[in-house]
Formats: structure tokens, C-alpha cells, sequence
């Protein structure tokens, strides 16, 4: 089963190292097709901090304002043993195992895209983290929605983002992870109105509520947390971050999921819940969900990839053999494609293709009577000839006709004939379409 979603996770990559992240595109996308756990919900609500407890890491960056401006997908790997370590796709070859190193990469990659203005791009970056200490899982966190737009940013952010987060999770296999802050009111949780919008039976969203700690005193979350106050498929899921404090403390994760976990089973109205809360309890739920979802989607996936394969092979048969790099190798195929047309050709004179009477046509009536009316008297006068000759050879005796002279009325002829002779080669376009294509063929050969 952990190998399912180890090899969604390199489809994924190579989706995206093809530029396919699920964009319109003239090709199916199979990025679409794959299951991933998109994680929503307005900004500060606590994102960023459930990412980290799943992943036991500080790594994403922090600050005021818009801080996810591109989507992060983010691909977990359980390893047996070792360093913890992190890899991006966009630098293949190095490895980080220094987290904050990580966190610089995040936000000069997504500079690197948008530029500082604080725009946003809805082209992910990928980071991969191999760790003894983590679930197999991908999860794609998506730029906080807002209501307002800061100094500096576009107008339209507020709607850009509202619509590049609703284009992910409003795709049937997206599972959305809402997370909702448990100080504010649940009726005015930008993640539950953009998640029930796409999902109105709650059939794929994971219901996450922070900063229960941070509840005014005398209220409890008991209601959400047992579904009655917002009934989802999945139960609601309650978590405990650290505060703005703990991490100005540089409280470690270890230490923050063994306090979360005490304040479950410690707090008297979270106890007999305590079982089903907590980052670590999210991480192996949102993996053991994506293991089922992937399962059910196989024969889906499967057979859109087949598809796309036939479909492929289907272009490149038509596209032909592919051609070689080298002179030789390009001198070979225009030969074999010159003898081709030859023989096609013959086959139309012959009678063995149809529209070879069309050809003889050609060459019998229409090119002769365009050449008969093209005027050559200036061009063929004794005086052109004898001028044309001296600048070419000088004067000189000559046995047969004068060579280079004699080349360069050649060559002002041909292009006196040219418009003549395109027009009987266009005539031909009505005998037969793969003559043409082979015409077509040997010309962007020759000019490469
Ligand atoms: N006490 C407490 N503080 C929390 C909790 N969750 C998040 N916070 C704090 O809330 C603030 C915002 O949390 P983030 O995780 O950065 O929120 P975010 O949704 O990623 O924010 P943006 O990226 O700006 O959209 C930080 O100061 C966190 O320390 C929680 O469960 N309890």
C-alpha cells in the first residue's frame, strides 16, 4: 500500500517536470487524475503549522501578508533509516538537510516565478522530504485566502487566489483539508464556505480545527469536534500548534506534539476524544485515506494513461520516423524521401493512383502556354547575352559556350520561369494529398 503512494508521487513529478499541473491543456492531463490532499483555508488559520506538526519540521516560510504565493506540493517519504533530508524538483541533485535552507529555496522560488511583487503563480513548486519520522502522504498547501488585497498587491489578488484554490479542490479527486481556526466562528470559516461550495456533502473533506487552546475561557470545541455543529463525512480533527511564542521560543516539534498530546488527553472535555486528535493522528488518517482513495482510482488512472499512450503513438506515427541529428543521417532521409515521392509519383503517371491525367495536363498545356507568354526577347537579346558574357569570362575564345556567362543566363532564366513553374507544382496539390505531405516534408528537411 506505501508503494501506491510513493509512485502517485513520481507520476506527479514527472506531471510537472512535463509542465502538466492540471492547466488547460490539448492533451488529457493526468495530473487531474491524480488523487492529492489540498490543504485551505484563510490566512492565519493555522496552515503552515498543521504542515509542520505532519511533518515534525520547520520549514516554510513565515511572515505578514501572503506568504504561500505558489502551491507547494509537498511529497512525504517514510525511510527506514537516517538523516532526515529534503529535495526539490527544480534542483535535482541537492540535498537539504538544513530546514531553514529549505525554507529560503521556498521563497526564492517563488520570487524566481512571480517576481517580489506579491503576486502569485499557480505553478507548484515540488519539495520532497525523506524522514524516518514521517507518514507517506503529498499534500499541496495553497496560498490563505483573504478578503482584503495589502499595500503593494495587485487589486485582484483576493479573487486570483479564491480562484486558483477553488481550481484545485474543486477537481473530483482532490481532497480538501479544511482547516479552521476554533477561535472564530465556524460560519464565517473562509474554509468551510470554499469547501462546502465545491463538496456540499462534506464526501471528500477532512474537517481540521487549530487554536483550540486559544478558545475564550468557558467555550469548548466538544460540538464541532463530535460533529454536531458542522457534520462532515470524517470527523473533525482538533489540533494544538504551537503559538506565535512557542516559535519565537524555537519550541521544537517534539516537544510541541508531546504538549498537543497531553492537552487532549489532560483537558477534562477533550478526553474521551483525545484518541482522534492531534497532528500525529491527522498524518496517519490523511495518509490511510489517501492509500484508499488512490486504490479506488487505479482502473481510472489506469486506463486514462493507456489512453494517452495510444493517442500519443497514434500522433507520432503520423508525425513519421523521427530524423537524424547528423548531416548524413538528414542526407539519407531526404534521399529516402525524394525516392518516395518518385515513386508515388510514378504511381499517379502510371495509372496505379488516380489524377495522373491531371499531372499530364500540367506539363502538356498549362506550363507550356505560361512559358510560351513570358517575355525572354530583352532577357535572350544579343546584347544582354554579350554583356552578361564579358562580365562573367571576359573575353576570351571559347570552343563551346563561355561557362560562367552561360550559368548566369541560365540562372536569370529560372527565375523568369519560377512563377510558371510554382503554379504547375501548385496544380498538383489537387492529384494527391501525400505527395504533398511529402513535398511539404522534404522542404522543412532541406531548410533545416
Ligand atoms: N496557540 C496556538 N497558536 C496557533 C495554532 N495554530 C497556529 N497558531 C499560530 O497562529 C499564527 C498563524 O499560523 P500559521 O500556521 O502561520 O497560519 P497560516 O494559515 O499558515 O497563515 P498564512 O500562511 O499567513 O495564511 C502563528 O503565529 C501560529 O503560531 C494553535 O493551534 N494554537
Amino acid at each position: 500500500m506505501e508503494n501506491l503512494i510513493s509512485l502517485v508521487n513520481k507520476i506527479q513529478r514527472a506531471c510537472t517536470a512535463l509542465g502538466d499541473h492540471g492547466e488547460a491543456s490539448a492533451l488529457p492531463t493526468l495530473w487531474d487524475s491524480l488523487p492529492a490532499i489540498a490543504v485551505v483555508g484563510g490566512q492565519s488559520s493555522g496552515k503552515s503549522s498543521v504542515l509542520e506538526s505532519i511533518v515534525g519540521k520547520d520549514f516554510l516560510p513565515r511572515g505578514s501578508g501572503i506568504v504561500t504565493r505558489r502551491p507547494l506540493v509537498l511529497q512525504l517519504h517514510k525511510i527506514d533509516e537516517g538523516r532526515e533530508y529534503a529535495e526539490f524538483l527544480h534542483l535535482p541533485r541537492r540535498r537539504f538537510t538544513d530546514f531553514a535552507a529549505v525554507r529560503k529555496e521556498i521563497q526564492d522560488e517563488t520570487d524566481r516565478e512571480t517576481g517580489r511583487t506579491k503576486q502569485i503563480s499557480s505553478v507548484p513548486i515540488h519539495l520532497s522530504i525523506y524522514s524516518p519520522y514521517v507518514v507517506n502522504l503529498t499534500l499541496i498547501d495553497l496560498p490563505g485566502l483573504t478578503k482584503v488585497a495589502v499595500e503593494g498587491q495587485p487589486d485582484g489578488i483576493v479573487q486570483d487566489i479564491e480562484n486558483m484554490v477553488r481550481s484545485y479542490i474543486e477537481k473530483p479527486n482532490c481532497i480538501i483539508l479544511a482547516i479552521s481556526p476554533a477561535n472564530q466562528d465556524l460560519a464565517t470559516s473562509d474554509a468551510i464556505r470554499i469547501s462546502r461550495e465545491v463538496d456540499p456533502t462534506g464526501e471528500r473533506t477532512l474537517g481540521v480545527l487549530t487554536k483550540i487552546d486559544l478558545m475564550d475561557k468557558g467555550t469548548d470545541a466538544v460540538e464541532i469536534l463530535e460533529g454536531r455543529a458542522y457534520r462532515l463525512k470524517f470527523p473533525w480533527i482538533g489540533v494544538v500548534n504551537r503559538s506565535q511564542a512557542d516559535i519565537n521560543k524555537n519550541v521544537d516539534m517534539i516537544a510541541a506534539r508531546r504538549r498537543e498530546r497531553e492537552y487532549f488527553a489532560n483537558t477534562p472535555e477533550y478526553k474521551h476524544l483525545a484518541h482522534r486528535m492531534g497532528s500525529e493522528h491527522l498524518g496517519k488518517v490523511l495518509s490511510k485515506h489517501l492509500e484508499t482513495v488512490i486504490k479506488s482510482k487505479i482502473p481510472g488512472i489506469q486506463s486514462l494513461i493507456s489512453k494517452t499512450i495510444a493517442e500519443l503513438e497514434a500522433e507520432l506515427s503520423r508525425l513519421g520516423k523521427p530524423i537524424a541529428a547528423d548531416a548524413g543521417g538528414k542526407l539519407y532521409t531526404i534521399m529516402e524521401i525524394c525516392r518516395l515521392f518518385d515513386q508515388i509519383y510514378k504511381e499517379h503517371l502510371d495509372g496505379v493512383r488516380p489524377g495522373g491525367d491531371k499531372i499530364y495536363y500540367v506539363f502538356d498545356n498549362q506550363l507550356p502556354a505560361a512559358l510560351k507568354r513570358l517575355q525572354f526577347d530583352k532577357q535572350l537579346s544579343m546584347e544582354n547575352v554579350r554583356k552578361l558574357i564579358t562580365e562573367a569570362d571576359g573575353y576570351q575564345p571559347h570552343l563551346i559556350a563561355p561557362e560562367q556567362g552561360y550559368r548566369r543566363l541560365i540562372e536569370s532564366s529560372l527565375v523568369t520561369i519560377r512563377g510558371p513553374a510554382e503554379a504547375a507544382v501548385d496544380a498538383h496539390k489537387e492529384v494527391g494529398a501525400q505527395t504533398n505531405f511529402i513535398a511539404e516534408s522534404l522542404i522543412i528537411l532541406c531548410a533545416s
